[in-house]
């Protein structure tokens, strides 16, 4: 298996404060969804928006690398950046509407996004877009294009924004709590549109979850962190079935029990 990503012993500072994350080392392998799980403040966006080198002014990273496709981003300059996020690596962030402009219809957006990226004419980009939010499950192309982000359903603005993230086949897509704020039918469609994507695209992903039982769906292996230090990685078998650490144990204990008929 070949890694894509290697994040190498990893130590991010907000200032004035302690460190938000520690000594984090983590492998995405080519192909792999790897889901990151832990409470609230345990440093999961502090780690992924340090990979895409999207931290706050206010953040630094005080040690470590991260390593993609064997080059270490760390360095990379503006110009570099600019071509490696979108390209490469592409981000899904938490809230769509943060994610669209609400006074452009989607069309637009759409095209602008792809043609800042590539160098093809209008009518390419009109049917990559299309073609892209069919493969996320939105059939009517046309209508999706022409409208408005108000007037779709958070689920829709969702497929949306990863189909952007998508348009450009990135190798790897870091997803921050992508279905956080969906009714559980959407989150499950959106999940196994995900894996879907994984095959079309040979895409890896790194996503965010509080969710722990959302990753054992998703994910390959999951990295469980807490207080900015991974507390257990491995296969999401040997979380579910045989975690070793505690807090493993208390969060899974927070996943309700399915009950079938
Ligand atoms: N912009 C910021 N300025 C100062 N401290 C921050 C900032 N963002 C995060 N932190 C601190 O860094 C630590 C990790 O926060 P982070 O947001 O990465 O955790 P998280 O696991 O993603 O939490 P959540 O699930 O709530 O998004 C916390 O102690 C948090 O208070």
């Amino acid at each position: 298996m070949n890694k894509l990503l290697e994040v190498k012993d990893l130590t991010v500072q907000y200032d004035g404060g302690d460190y938000a994350i520690k000594n984090i080392n983590i492998d995405v392998n080519d192909q792999e969804i790897i889901g990151i799980v832990g409470e609230s403040g345990s440093g999961k966006t502090t780690l992924v928006r340090a990979i895409i080198n999207l931290l706050s002014s206010n953040a630094k990273i005080v040690s470590g690398e991260v390593i993609f496709c064997g080059e270490n981003i760390e360095k990379y300059n503006k110009e570099q950046w600019r071509k490696l996020r979108g390209n490469e690596i592409a981000m899904i962030f938490q809230n769509p509407g943060s994610y669209l402009n609400p006074i452009m219809k989607i069309g637009k957006q759409f095209i602008e996004s792809i043609r800042s990226h590539r160098d093809i004419s209008k009518a390419q980009a009109i049917k990559k877009a299309k073609d892209t939010l069919e493969k996320m499950g939105l059939d009517d192309g046309d209508r999706m294009m022409n409208s408005y982000p108000y007037q779709l359903s958070g689920g829709m603005k969702q497929r949306v924004a990863i189909a952007m993230a998508m348009a450009m086949e990135p190798k790897l897509i870091l997803a921050d709590e992508p279905t956080s704020a969906l009714d559980v039918i959407t989150q499950a469609q959106i999940a196994n549109e995900l894996l879907d994507l994984r095959d079309k695209f040979e895409t890896s992903i790194v996503m965010i979850t509080h969710n722990i039982g959302f990753a054992a769906y998703i994910a390959d292996r999951i990295v469980v962190m807490y207080d900015g230090k991974v507390v257990e990685c491995d296969n999401k078998s040997q979380i579910i079935l045989e975690p070793k650490a505690q807090y493993t144990r208390t969060l899974l204990q927070t996943i309700p029990e399915l009950k079938g008929s």
